[in-house]
């Protein structure tokens, strides 16, 4: 927020309707001759501190000439105060009160300090002439203070605004995220958020006790050569929703790239593993002899699946794990697909 300075607070809508006179923050003529007759004449230079906001103090000051800068802080409207205006009167009038602003002479000029004694002597002198001043400043007080309140509630409601366009924001940008990591046509995560998935779990010292499952369609080409290309979407998908519905809590499922997806389990033992990967080509073989409608030329929604799994070392990275799970599904592949084919951690033997 920008801060500037004015001469004088504007007066806002919904504010009393008052004199002009009995808001301003100059002494009237009369005020002035008196406050000079009892008060102290004081001289200051330019860029010499009067107070600091938080400072205690109980002296009210009367610019005789020249002019002093009053800074709230926090962004609040800066004042700049100039002849028979005067400033410090809560000090004067409540006694030891902690200054709400810096005020700093902006030109040499001279003042006149006036503490508790000499207001006494003017209350003696001209009770009635300090009692509209009285009632002057306090009402200024209050419209500072409403103007205060409003402002307050205005930066609130840009604040407010603000963290609503951020939350947003944050909404769009997880979304995009989970975007980026997901695999367009199946759902399922793809390179990247398996990528982010591994590093989350190094990050988090939890690359132990987990198998890979490497899936691969059988013939897959031949689905869409004969049967064409959505039809091979599809079979995908359907892939997809098998490998989908075994992945448990922290297990994650992903489509590689083509016809290839892999799974990575909660497994800490071979038949574990081999448990998921047996359920896969059981189902993805069974759905496949499921008799379709009689036409001929109808499709099954699904092609067998060839899969190599293994048990991963958490000491290794994704490239090791992968090269050997792809040992084992080459060998399925070459013994004519729709099997699984393990294999123990060749890298450890060697
Ligand atoms: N419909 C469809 N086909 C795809 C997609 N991505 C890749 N393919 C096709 O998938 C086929 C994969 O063929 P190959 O890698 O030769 O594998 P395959 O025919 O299954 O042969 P084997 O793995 O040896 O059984 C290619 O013809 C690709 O064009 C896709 O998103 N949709």
């Amino acid at each position: 927020m920008k801060r500037r300075t004015s001469a004088h607070t504007p007066q806002e809508t919904g504010t009393p309707t008052l004199a002009p006179d009995t808001v301003t923050a100059a002494l009237t003529p009369a005020e002035n001759a008196l406050f000079a007759q009892v008060g102290r004449p004081r001289r200051c230079y330019a860029g010499e501190t009067l107070f600091r906001r938080g400072d205690l103090g109980t002296t009210m000051y009367v610019i005789a000439s020249g002019a002093i800068d009053l800074d709230f802080g926090d962004d609040l409207i800066a004042k700049r105060l100039g002849p028979l205006e005067f400033f410090g009167e809560l000090g004067l009038l409540i006694g030891d009160h902690a200054r709400s602003a810096d005020a700093v002479a902006s030109t040499d000029g001279e003042l006149i300090e006036l503490r508790h004694e000499e207001f006494q002597r003017l209350v003696d002198s001209d009770p009635g002439l300090v009692s509209h001043f009285l009632r002057r400043a306090i009402m200024r007080v209050v419209l500072n203070e409403q103007g205060l309140i409003r402002r307050l509630r205005r930066r609130n409601q840009d604040l407010q605004s603000a963290l609503d366009s951020l939350r947003a924001t944050a909404h769009q940008l997880n979304q995009t995220e989970a975007l980026i990591r997901t695999d367009e046509l199946t759902g399922l995560h793809n390179r990247r958020g398996l990528a982010q998935h591994l590093a989350e779990r190094r990050r988090t010292g939890s690359l132990k006790g987990l198998g890979l499952v490497l899936v691969d369609c059988d013939r897959f080409k031949q689905v869409n050569d004969e049967h064409g290309h959505l039809v091979g979407d599809r079979v995908l998908q359907s892939v997809a929703n098998i490998l989908r519905s075994v992945v448990g809590d922290g297990d994650i499922a992903c489509r590689l790239g083509g016809d290839e997806f892999c799974l990575l389990v909660s497994a800490d033992s071979r038949d574990a593993v081999l448990s998921f990967a047996d359920f896969i080509v059981t189902t993805t073989r069974g759905l496949q002899q499921v008799p379709r409608h009689a036409e001929p030329g109808q499709v099954p929604l699904i092609s067998t699946v060839s899969i190599g799994a293994c048990l991963l070392d958490g000491e290794r990275d994704w490239n090791d794990w992968y090269a050997q799970a792809d040992m084992a599904l080459y060998r399925a592949k070459r013994l004519g697909g729709n099997r699984v084919e393990w294999q123990d951690d060749a890298f450890a033997a060697a």
